[in-house]
């Protein structure tokens, strides 16, 4: 089948978007998992974090359900949601829409550029639970905020909760790739703790409002970013740092950075997830789903003034963890 593809990033989190809406697709639940194991493939043509595929909604204006390379679907992806938050807001010809998710319908909305001609949307991350059934984590805690999980440290603390997907965030002084690449495979393992699996994140505060952030994500692996991750991490500094809610945390990343602001509506948490969704390049794939391979690529159109101008934010983010 011939499948026009949107390469796209949050913060180089970059992800295939699908657009269902007007393409005269049927996919079936397994061809979905078919074309996000072939198009994420890092050996393949494309390689990708995850795919985004954009429906229609019977409750808002459009509809994202999210991939991961594995072939599993995420409740939730914020950096993916900025960029079909960018694709359905031009299409629609509006500056705000509601993106229906699995477990939440999500306003969005264009925001002033963060830096120089970079896109920017500001969308919701909610529901937030800290109920560690919520994720689900088998903890002897109902609610798990920094304590220690032994399956999984013999140091660290951990606080769980779900935004709505899962997440175990560790406050670090500093962060080590190879020490959260093996967290995050253990805990992924390990079903009895863990039933569906979890986003593992360091996060190591920088003063002022900043953290850096890493992930090693449910599905995939190390990333350069995870919009969700930020946003719980955001949060998590709120609870555990005494950061200040309803004030705005800068949150780098491998990829950029993002502005992160935990906000208290009533009992439920909400936070507000801002930055970049940059278009990389479109094109048209022929994916044979039988043998899962892509057979041909034609028609790539490059976006290169945005890429050009998403080089120059990344290279600022970076000189500001290496300050
Ligand atoms: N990268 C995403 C999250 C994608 C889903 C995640 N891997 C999961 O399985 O929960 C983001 O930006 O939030």
């Amino acid at each position: 089948m011939n499948i026009e593809i949107l390469k796209c990033h949050g913060s180089n989190n970059d992800f295939v978007l699908i657009d269902e809406m007007t393409g005269a697709y049927s996919f079936s639940e397994e061809d979905r998992v078919t074309i996000a194991k072939a198009l994420c493939n890092r050996e393949g043509i494309v390689g990708a974090d995850g795919i985004l595929f954009v429906l229609n909604s019977d409750v808002a204006e459009a509809q994202m359900r999210m991939f991961n390379p594995d072939g599993s679907e995420a409740e939730m992806c914020g950096n993916g949601l900025r960029c079909v938050a960018r694709y359905v807001t031009e299409k629609l010809g509006k500056d705000e829409v509601v993106i229906e998710t699995p477990e939440a319908n999500l306003p969005v909305v264009k925001r002033e550029e963060m830096y120089e001609d970079i896109p920017s949307f500001e969308v919701n991350i909610e529901p937030v639970s800290f109920s560690a059934d919520s994720l689900p984590l088998h903890s002897p805690h109902h609610i798990h905020i920094e304590q220690p999980i032994p399956a999984l440290s013999k140091d660290l603390t951990f606080t769980a909760l779900s935004v709505p997907n899962p997440h175990l965030i560790t406050v670090v002084p500093e962060v080590h790739d190879e020490n959260l690449s093996w967290l995050g495979k253990v805990a992924n393992q390990d079903k009895e703790l863990l039933p569906n699996g979890v986003n593992v994140s360091y996060v190591q505060p920088l003063g002022d409002q900043k953290v850096f952030v890493r992930t090693y994500e449910r599905g995939v692996g190390l990333t350069n970013a995870c919009g969700t991750a930020m946003s719980a991490s955001a949060l998590t500094t709120v609870i555990v740092e005494m950061n200040q809610l309803n004030e705005e945390i800068f949150v780098f990343n491998r990829g950029g950075f993002v502005i992160c602001t935990a906000l208290k509506d009533g009992d439920d948490y909400v936070i507000k997830l801002r930055g970049n969704a940059t278009y990389v390049y479109s094109s048209t794939i022929q994916l044979d789903v039988a043998s899962s391979e892509i057979k041909e690529v034609k028609d790539r159109t490059l976006f290169e003034a945005e890429n050009h101008a998403y080089a120059k934010m990344q290279s600022y983010a970076q000189e500001q963890i290496t300050l």
